[in-house]
C-alpha cells in the first residue's frame, strides 16, 4: 500500500523574516510587485532559500480513460483521448504550443489511456489500465489500484530533474470524476461541482448531475480520502495526486492547472494537508465549480483568462510569472549595493 510521504509545512518564521527583508530591500517602493512578492516568499520557503532558482521545470500532462464515459457525460467520445495524446506526441496541442512558447519540457504520462501507443518519445508509460470502470456501478479502480496509481504518480515525480513540476491532464469525461470528487471531498452542494466540461448544454449538465447523484448514492460507503479517489477518480488523477505528494516530498514546486488537477489536489491534500504549502495555482478556469474548489483551499490563483481546456495550459501561461517572482528575487539590486535612496523611516 502506497506509504503516504510526510510533507512538513513549509513555515519558518525565520527564514519568513529573511525573506521580507531581502523582498523589502529590493531597488523599488515596498510592496510595489504585487502579488509577484507572495510568489517569491512561497518559492523560497519551499525552496528554503533567500535566493530561489527555478531549474529545469517541466510540465506532465497525465492521461487516463474513464469507464464513465459510458453514460454519455461528455460530449466527445472516449477515443478523444487517445487522440489527443497522439496530438501531443506530434506537437499540435495548445498545451505544445504554450510550453514550447515558454522553454518548457513537456512529457506526456500514459496514466491509463484505453489504446497501445508503443515506445515514443516525449510519452512515459504508467499505464495502470485500459481505462478506469464506470463509476455508476462499481468503483472506478479497487483501493489496491489507486494506490499503486499514486506510488506510480510519487515515483515518477521524484524522478524528474527539476524543481517545477506543472501538472496537467487529458482523459475524456474527467470533468464528471472532478466533480463527484468535488462533492465529497469538499462537502459542497452538488449542483456547484457539476458543469460543462468540454462543451455539454445545460440539459446534457442536469443528465451529468443526475449520473454523478446516482453514483454518490452507490459509493456512499466510500469515506477516507483513498476510497474516495478510488471510487470516483481516473488513473490520471491518482497518479497526480501521488506525483503532487512525491514533489513536495523533494521539495519541488508545483504548479496546478485547471478543475480536474485541483480536484486531485483536494484528495492529495486531505492525505498530507501541508501540501498546498508547495502549489502555486496558476489560473482559475471557467468551468463551473473551479473558484470555489480555490476557495475551498485558500489559493489565490495567478490568472484568470476564462480558459476551460485543462492540458496544463494554465501552467504553461503562468510559468513566466513564476520565473519573473524568483528572477526578481535572485536577480534584482538592492537599495544599498544599488545606491539607490531608501525611503525615509
Ligand atoms: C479536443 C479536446 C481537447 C482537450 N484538451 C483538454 N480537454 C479537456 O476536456 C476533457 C474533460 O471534459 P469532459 O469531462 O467534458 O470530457 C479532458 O480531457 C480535459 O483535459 C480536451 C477536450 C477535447 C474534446
Ligand atoms: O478547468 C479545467 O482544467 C478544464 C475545464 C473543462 C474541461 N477540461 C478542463
Amino acid at each position: 500500500m502506497m506509504q503516504i510521504p510526510s510533507i512538513p509545512p513549509v513555515a519558518d518564521a525565520a527564514l519568513a523574516a529573511r525573506l521580507d527583508a531581502a523582498i523589502d530591500n529590493k531597488t523599488k517602493p515596498r510592496g510595489s510587485l504585487g502579488r509577484l512578492e507572495s510568489l517569491a516568499k512561497q518559492i523560497g520557503l519551499v525552496q528554503q532559500s533567500v535566493r530561489p532558482q527555478l531549474r529545469e521545470p517541466s510540465i506532465l500532462v497525465f492521461a487516463g480513460d474513464h469507464g464513465v464515459t459510458e453514460e454519455k457525460i461528455s460530449p466527445f467520445p472516449q477515443s478523444v483521448t487517445w487522440q489527443m495524446v497522439e496530438n501531443f506526441l506530434a506537437g499540435g496541442a495548445a498545451i505544445n504550443v504554450f510550453a514550447a512558447q515558454n522553454g518548457c519540457a513537456l512529457h506526456v504520462v500514459d496514466a491509463g489511456v484505453n489504446h497501445d501507443f508503443g515506445p515514443r518519445e516525449r510519452l512515459l508509460d504508467r499505464k495502470q489500465g485500459y481505462g478506469t470502470r464506470n463509476f455508476l456501478h462499481e468503483p472506478a479502480m479497487s483501493v489496491e489500484a489507486c494506490a499503486r496509481a499514486m506510488e506510480a504518480g510519487a515515483d515518477l515525480a521524484a524522478s524528474m530533474p527539476g524543481n517545477l513540476i506543472g501538472f496537467g491532464e487529458m482523459g475524456i469525461g474527467n470533468t464528471t470524476s472532478a466533480a463527484a470528487l468535488m462533492h465529497r471531498l469538499t462537502g459542497l452542494p452538488l449542483e456547484d461541482c457539476v458543469g460543462a466540461g468540454a462543451g455539454m448544454p445545460p440539459e446534457g449538465i442536469a443528465h451529468k448531475q443526475r449520473v454523478i447523484a446516482q453514483a454518490l448514492r452507490r459509493h456512499a460507503d466510500a469515506d477516507t480520502p483513498l476510497q474516495i479517489l478510488a471510487a470516483f477518480g481516473g488513473y490520471e488523477i491518482a497518479m497526480m495526486a501521488g506525483a503532487m505528494l512525491g514533489a513536495a516530498a523533494r521539495r519541488k514546486l508545483i504548479l496546478v492547472d485547471g478543475f480536474i488537477v485541483t480536484a486531485a489536489l483536494l484528495a492529495a491534500a486531505r492525505m498530507a494537508p501541508a501540501l498546498t504549502d508547495y502549489c502555486v495555482f496558476s489560473h482559475c478556469s471557467n468551468e463551473r465549480g473551479h473558484a470555489l474548489m480555490l476557495s475551498h483551499l485558500g489559493a489565490s490563483p495567478l490568472l484568470q483568462l476564462g480558459l476551460r481546456l485543462g492540458e496544463g495550459s494554465g501552467c504553461a501561461l503562468a510559468l513566466p510569472l513564476v520565473q519573473a517572482a524568483a528572477g526578481f528575487l535572485c536577480g534584482m539590486a538592492t537599495f544599498d549595493s544599488a545606491g539607490v535612496s531608501d525611503q525615509e523611516r
